[in-house]
């Protein structure tokens, strides 16, 4: 099997004592949409930098394209596309300027995929950088990143600050990108209606450690949204919720073996989860 990313026992502290990342492993295969979730502070943006080499880990390996990233940079990084939500724009450039500067830097550039972008984000490029706002920066980003036929496209929170229309441009865009064979898309998000609607696999990080890395319709499929009369909770069946609120006579829960709450607790009501219910349950443990 080939994998965009594979990370194995990564680890970070930025002071003594504080491990952010607390050896973790996430592997990629190709042709994929990963998507990247976990609370405020669970160390998404530590594990992407670490991916791009702009923070030094404590331990762990990283290979992209089973290549490790420090031994070749230069290929790798001609082979991704990276949107972030600031940090690598210099702001006192003109957004022209700041795309010559991109373009020089990878030998597949692709000026006319670059000019459709700008286009249709509608963004004016004798602007600066600091000029512009959250979201049309984060377009701009975008534009970049999308124009020199990278296969791997890490984002960190590329939605985040997009209008709902532009959000699903971008979807659609991410979409279109996938198509290719071989491209694949590892991006963190709070926005976890665009997961499902775009993500094949779901890795979510809690406390600097995964908490699962699974297909999305696997990990929805042995889940379900448990709603009930509070009278068939008993003390082994409260075991087979990874979340349970119980609120006056009823209660609702998340459970991971949906079978046997089908099977054994035939009056309660069972829901197929979203990846909000399911990312809000694991949070709470
Ligand atoms: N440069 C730094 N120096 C010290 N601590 C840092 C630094 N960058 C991040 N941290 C700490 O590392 C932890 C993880 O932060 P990180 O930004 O990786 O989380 P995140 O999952 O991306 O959060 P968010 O969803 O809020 O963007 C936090 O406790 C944060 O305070």
């Amino acid at each position: 099997m080939d994998y965009a990313l594979e990370i194995k026992g990564l680890e970070k502290c930025y002071s003594k004592g504080n491990k952010v990342l607390k050896g973790i492993d996430i592997k990629i295969e190709e042709g994929i949409v990963a998507g990247f979730i976990g609370m405020n502070g669970a160390g998404k943006t530590t594990t992407i930098k670490s991916i791009l080499g702009l923070v030094v880990p404590n331990a762990g390996e990283i290979k992209i394209f089973g290549k490790s990233f420090k031994e070749n940079e230069k290929e790798i990084k001609n082979r991704i596309g990276i949107v972030f939500d600031n940090g690598y724009l210099y702001e006192d450039l003109k957004l022209s300027e700041m795309k010559q500067i991109f373009a020089a830097a990878y030998t597949k550039w692709d000026e006319d995929n670059y000019k459709k972008y700008i286009k249709n984000f509608e963004l004016n490029e004798k602007q600066k950088v600091k000029e512009l706002s959250k979201g049309m920066k984060m377009k701009f980003s975008l534009a970049l990143a999308l124009s020199h036929h990278a296969d791997l496209l890490i984002m960190d929170e590329p939605t985040s600050g997009l209008d709902p229309k532009i959000r699903k441009e971008f979807l659609d865009i991410i979409r279109e990108f996938i198509i290719d064979v071989g491209k694949t898309v590892f991006f963190s998000t709070h926005i976890t209606t665009d997961l499902d609607k775009i993500a094949d696999q779901i890795i979510m990080l809690n406390a600097g450690e995964v908490i699962f890395n699974k297909d999305k319709d696997i990990l929805i499929d042995e889940h379900a949204l448990v709603k009930g009369d509070k009278t068939i909770l008993t003390n082994d069946n409260r075991k087979w919720f990874v979340a349970l609120e119980e609120r006056g006579f009823s209660f609702e829960g998340l459970t991971n073996q949906r079978e046997r709450v089908r099977q054994e607790m035939k009056q309660a009501l069972c829901e197929r989860p979203t990846i909000e219910d399911i990312m809000v349950a694991y949070m709470g443990r």
